[in-house]
């Protein structure tokens, strides 16, 4: 049986950042791990951070609630008679909600020889907190929600991030939500990995589903109990069920005729850069950027020093690192929010090329 270990968590939140602790890991085991990654954009700018480290593949741009099941499946399969992997780590997009990845998982487990071991979702502690303070619920809030109430192990991220007193007000928010997972505070996403990802001797978690039940609403119909209930986390020994998700909260929605994401709030916008482009500006137009828009990253080149960078942009913050790319790559921005007008921001950022212009000639 080869273990599935899915790495949830809203966009930003950590998940490749723990996803190469775990890498770490296994080699220091002597394990071999797979990778299955989705991306929302059209690119997979995580995978070249991890892709010299173990097989790896790409499911790019995919409708994460709708095409993503079957995909998902034969992709583990594939993954599973190509690399014969000890373990296989399967990183969400950022809005994925992970009872969909669960449910492929645990389809696939049907025909080939997978089980699922964990659940483990990051959570961006800040982010969270900002946005339970806000006064409008929004559907990013609570699709957060949905993907702690999922989790088997909990990471609290980004605590440095925190102000005095603001991580008690997180764990309690985080332990109401889900007191069943494992659940640990960390900044960098740095777990005790044996506890986290040792698949020895762990119990698995066991998933039984409920019969799926469509109930059409108009034109839309909502996969609305599509619900699982969990047993037996590793460290529980009670099998304490909880439902994973509720259904008021469920905003899985489908449009007959036309391809509806389940998070169709949530805007992607990509951008080829055509020619490098200042610094200095590129750093102010993120610092301007719309609350909405919570995560960017891409590659990018800059007038003022060689080579190309790769910037990650997770809820305000930017960092900006040099990278040697192994392959040819394009410069891109992928931009993700919630309902953000992606026209102006490609405006934008052709104003930003536009502005370079001269200089570059210069
Ligand atoms: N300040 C701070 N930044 C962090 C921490 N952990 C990760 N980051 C940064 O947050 C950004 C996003 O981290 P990732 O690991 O790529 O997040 P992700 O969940 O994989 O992102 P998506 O897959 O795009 O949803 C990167 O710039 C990280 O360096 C942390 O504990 N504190």
């Amino acid at each position: 049986m080869i273990p599935i270990v899915v790495l949830s968590g809203f966009l930003g939140s950590g998940k490749t950042t723990l996803l190469q602790h775990a890498l770490a890991y296994y080699k220091e085991q002597g394990l071999k791990p797979a990778i299955l990654m989705n991306e929302l954009g059209d690119v997979n700018l995580d995978g070249s951070l991890v892709n010299d480290q173990a097989p790896m593949k790409e499911m790019l741009s995919g409708c994460i609630c709708c095409t993503i099941r079957g995909d998902l499946g034969v992709e583990l399969m594939n993954l599973a008679e190509e690399y014969k992997p000890d373990v296989i780590i399967v990183e969400c997009t950022g809005v994925a909600n992970p009872m969909e990845i669960v449910d492929a998982v645990t389809d696939a487990s049907i025909y080939s020889s997978m089980v699922l071991q964990s659940v483990i979702t990051v959570m961006d502690a800040r982010q969270f907190l900002d946005f339970s303070l806000g006064s409008e619920r929004s559907k990013s809030f609570r699709l957060m929600q949905d993907q702690l109430r999922c989790a088997s192990k909990l990471i609290i991220n980004k605590t440095d991030l925190l102000a005095a007193g603001e991580l008690q007000k997180v764990q309690a928010f985080v332990k109401e939500l889900n007191p069943y997972a494992l659940t640990v505070s960390t900044e960098r996403s740095d777990v005790d990995p044996v506890t986290f990802f040792s698949i020895q001797g762990e119990k698995r978690m066991e998933v039984s589903r409920q019969k799926e039940s469509t109930v059409d609403i108009g034109n839309d119909h909502h996969h609305a109990e599509n619900r699982l209930h969990m047993y037996g986390h590793d460290d529980h020994t009670d099998h304490h069920p909880h439902d994973c998700q509720e259904p008021e909260h469920h905003d899985h929605d489908h449009k007959h005729g036309e391809h509806y994401h389940s998070y169709d709030h949530v805007v992607v916008h990509t951008h080829f850069f055509g020619r490098p482009v200042s610094r200095s500006e590129f750093e102010q137009l993120f610092r301007g950027l719309p609350a909405e828009i919570y995560r960017a990253k891409g590659i990018v080149q800059f007038l003022e020093s060689e080579g190309q960078m790769m910037f990650q942009f997770a809820y305000r913050e930017l960092e900006i690192i040099p990278i040697r790319p192994q392959k040819p790559v394009n410069d891109v921005a992928v931009i993700m929010g919630e309902n953000f007008s992606a026209s102006e921001i490609e405006e934008r950022l052709k104003r930003l090329e536009a502005a370079a212009k001269p200089l570059a000639s210069s």
